[in-house]
């Protein structure tokens, strides 16, 4: 951190939609100075976007944009990061810190890779866009405790974070938390379309199942009670829960869930295997 309190410069390799939620955070705290954040990628158009967005710098030179900046922010596709490695290796500053966003790609392929050893493996999710995040995060033990006191205000912008010691849990954020505002997008259209089935509006569908999912959540965390409590205090005997919670019950609900993050925690560690395999062809 520079003297008043606010973060060195930063750059994005990987300009798309978590990159963008960092920025906006950043920028919303005050955290940074606009010309200090570096935005990469290979589209000119979407360097323009953001620049003149948010008064950013932009660049199509992941190396340049990396060469310059305290904080490395890998925020492009796993996919993509095999390629972008070998690019980068060389023009990361000795002191710098990296921060990667990337589902499934393992501390181990970013060291080997990059030949850095200052690195943070972090899983956000798209609540961040407005400050309502969560992110996991693990670091090396090379990263000094002032990066990470950097890199804590930088996921701050984004909303919660949850540090874990140990790395395999990120495959399990990436499953739960990371994934999981699809599921809840998923769960809330259904209701949407089952409220337009029964007779509503799809604006009043949308305004009663919003509220009854952010109402439902601020009550489960301020309550403290078990969620199984919680659903009995919604359940009256014969009633009308009893019958819907039937329905889901028979239908899987819960077992469909379960095999779903599941399902998800596996792709994570399949992608950050692909990932592994792929820098190391590469190198060969
Ligand atoms: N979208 C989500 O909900 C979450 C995504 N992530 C992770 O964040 C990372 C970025 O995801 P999104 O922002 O959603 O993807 P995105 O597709 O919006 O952004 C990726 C950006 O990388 C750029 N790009 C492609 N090739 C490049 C290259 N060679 N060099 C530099 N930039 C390149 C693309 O043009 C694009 O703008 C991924 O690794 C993903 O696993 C993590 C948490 C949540
Ligand atoms: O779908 C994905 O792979 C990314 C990682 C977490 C959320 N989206």
């Amino acid at each position: 951190m520079s003297v008043d309190g606010r973060l060195p410069r930063i750059a994005f390799i990987g300009s798309g939609v978590m990159a963008e939620a960092m920025i906006r955070g950043l920028l919303r705290d005050n955290l940074i100075d606009p010309q200090d954040i570096i935005a990469s990628g290979p589209r000119p158009e979407r360097g323009q976007e953001l620049r003149s967005r948010y008064g950013v710098r932009a660049t199509v030179h992941n190396p340049e944009a990396a060469a310059e900046a305290e904080i490395v922010v890998l925020s492009v596709k796993p996919q993509v990061i095999p390629r972008v490695l070998p690019e980068l290796r060389g023009h990361i500053r000795p002191q710098a810190l990296v921060f990667s966003i990337a589902a499934g790609v393992r501390i181990a392929t970013l060291r080997e890779g990059l030949g850095v050893s200052a690195i943070i493996r972090a899983m956000p999710n798209t609540p961040a866009q407005i400050g309502q995040g969560v992110t996991v995060w693990t670091a090396t033990e090379e990263v000094t405790p002032r990066q990470r006191e950097q890199a804590i205000l930088l996921m701050r912008a984004m909303g919660e974070e949850v540090y874990v010691d140990d790395e395999r849990y990120l495959d399990m954020a990436t499953a739960l938390t990371g994934t999981g505002p699809a599921y809840v997008f998923l769960f809330m259209e259904a209701m949407v379309d089952a409220g337009v089935h029964l007779g509503f509006s799809r604006r009043v569908a949308e305004q009663l199942v919003y509220q009854t999912v952010i109402g439902s959540a601020l009550y489960a965390r301020q309550s403290g009670l078990h969620l199984a409590a919680l659903r009995n205090q919604v359940t009256s005997p014969g009633g009308t829960t009893a019958e819907a919670l039937y329905h889901l019950e028979k239908g899987g609900f819960r077992t469909v869930i379960s095999r779903a993050i599941w399902a998800a925690y596996v792709r994570s560690r399949q992608l950050g295997r692909g990932a592994a395999d792929e820098v190391e062809r590469l190198e060969r």
